[in-house]
């Protein structure tokens, strides 16, 4: 390699021939994936116990600390709350007393308490358009590329459960599980009292009713002095009434993939925090037929920087700066674009008692691949996810040179069902 400045040196120009980072073929893709292990993200270390029986690390839990309530949407300053006061976009509450911490997406742009849930036309209100998919054939809408896929699903296990009030006034059930393939704690964010874990819901040899309290194997809601995980008969006709009816159409899915620098520390580099809070968004809206929120789940994995690891985008970061793109820089490193799976989504939402869903993505890879080796699970439709920056009517969203630029190369090398800069 020539000797040459960082600063100075591109890998299109300045590589050799036998290094150059390029594009790979079918071929060099097969090779890529068959030297990456099967969960690659980044080194997943193969536990040796049964899933069913491995216990909790209680001190483990709770990172990342996700801000999917209070993202700052401008980006001016990481701690700058906007003024918009706090309001429940379900119609069920209204919290006036929260402090004005909500994002833009979760707040209508108008005084709280001035409008009726039936202002459902505004663009705040409405779910994305949703584009049939049929990945059987060829042109279904999600893509050519066939997906490597693992042959048998990995096994899951939801270890616990709990009611997470929200900032919004929705709440959502957060479902910790652990798998075969690798050591990290993914997540399913549940939308709705209806979605249940058959592996959690599962009796334990030897638990008391108070270890299925506690592992969030109930049903109905916890109250101080409550003793038994099913619920009384008095109990459980007051829960049917409150339960979310259940939706006509297959739940909203995102399959989200872990962004610290998105999520937490405000970076505007790509619009990850923004796609995790318009997911939870649309998911607590109220659904204009029964005015119940949609519901849904958002697939929540560790596979941070597209697999490779939070120390390994870092690195991509300065490779970006210094002018290489977000599939270069990959590259460059060593590391395929894109390193992940989705088999653990599948596997999650199959336990879930998923079988046909509508996801929200414009990654034509997703589609396939949440559907699993033996189409597992359909995906019926899918929701585009546009940035809220390039929406007409939108407010906020997240600008910079670095987003355009991220969102550029998905759209023109990574095949993102996306026009650039359009609402549409
Ligand atoms: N390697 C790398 N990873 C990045 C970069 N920017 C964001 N990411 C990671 O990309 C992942 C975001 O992917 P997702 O939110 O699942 O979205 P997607 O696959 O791009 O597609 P959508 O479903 O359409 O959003 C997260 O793990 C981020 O950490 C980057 O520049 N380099």
């Amino acid at each position: 390699m020539p000797d040459l400045h960082p600063s100075q040196w591109h890998p299109a120009r300045d590589y050799p021939s036998s290094q150059q980072p390029h594009s790979p073929s079918e071929e060099e893709e097969d090779d890529e994936v068959k030297k990456l292990p099967p969960f690659y993200s980044p080194r997943p270390i193969p536990i040796s116990r049964d899933v069913s029986e491995l216990d909790i690390n209680l001190s483990s839990i709770g990172e990342p600390r996700s801000s999917f309530h209070q993202r700052n949407h401008n980006h001016n300053h990481p701690n700058r709350n906007h003024d918009h006061d706090s309001h429940s976009e379900t119609g069920s509450e209204h919290h006036s007393e929260l402090p004005g911490l909500v994002s833009p997406q979760f707040t209508p742009p108008s005084t709280p308490g001035i409008q009726t849930p039936s202002v459902l036309n505004d663009s705040l209100h409405r779910l994305p358009r949703g584009v049939p998919v049929d990945s059987s054939l060829q042109n279904g809408g999600c893509g050519s590329k066939k997906p490597k896929l693992l042959e048998k699903l990995p096994e899951v296990n939801c270890v616990v459960r709990a009611r997470i009030p929200t900032t919004t006034g929705t709440e959502m059930f957060l479902h910790l599980y652990q798998n075969s393939e690798d050591n990290k704690e993914h997540l399913a964010i549940v939308f709705g009292n209806q979605i249940r874990s058959q592996s959690l819901d599962r009796v334990r040899e030897g638990e008391t009713e108070m270890d299925r309290l506690i592992r969030g194997a109930y049903n109905g809601r916890l109250y101080p002095g409550r003793t038994a995980s099913k619920q009384s008969e008095a109990g459980e006709a007051e829960s049917s009434r409150q339960q979310t009816p259940r939706q006509a159409q297959a739940p909203m899915v995102r399959i989200h993939s872990e962004c610290y620098t998105g999520e937490t520390v405000w970076s505007a580099r790509c619009d990850c925090g923004e796609q995790l809070d318009e997911a939870a968004r649309l998911m607590s809206l109220p659904n204009p037929s029964t005015g119940q929120p949609n519901g849904g789940i958002i697939i929540y994995l560790r596979q941070e920087g597209r697999g490779i690891g939070l120390g390994e985008k870092l690195k991509a970061y300065n490779l970006q700066d210094l002018g290489n793109d977000t599939v270069e820089a990959n590259l460059l490193l060593r590391h395929p674009a894109d390193a992940r799976s989705y088999g653990l989504a599948t596997a999650m939402l199959v336990d879930l008692g998923v079988s046909d869903l509508r996801l929200l993505t414009n990654n034509p890879d997703k589609v396939r691949a949440v559907e699993g080796p033996n189409r597992d699970i359909v995906v019926r439709e899918r929701l585009a996810m546009v940035p809220i920056a390039w929406r007409k009517g939108g407010i906020g969203g997240i600008q910079s040179e670095e987003v355009g630029g991220y969102l550029k190369t998905k759209i023109e090398k990574m095949g993102h069902m996306l026009q650039m800069g359009s609402d549409s």
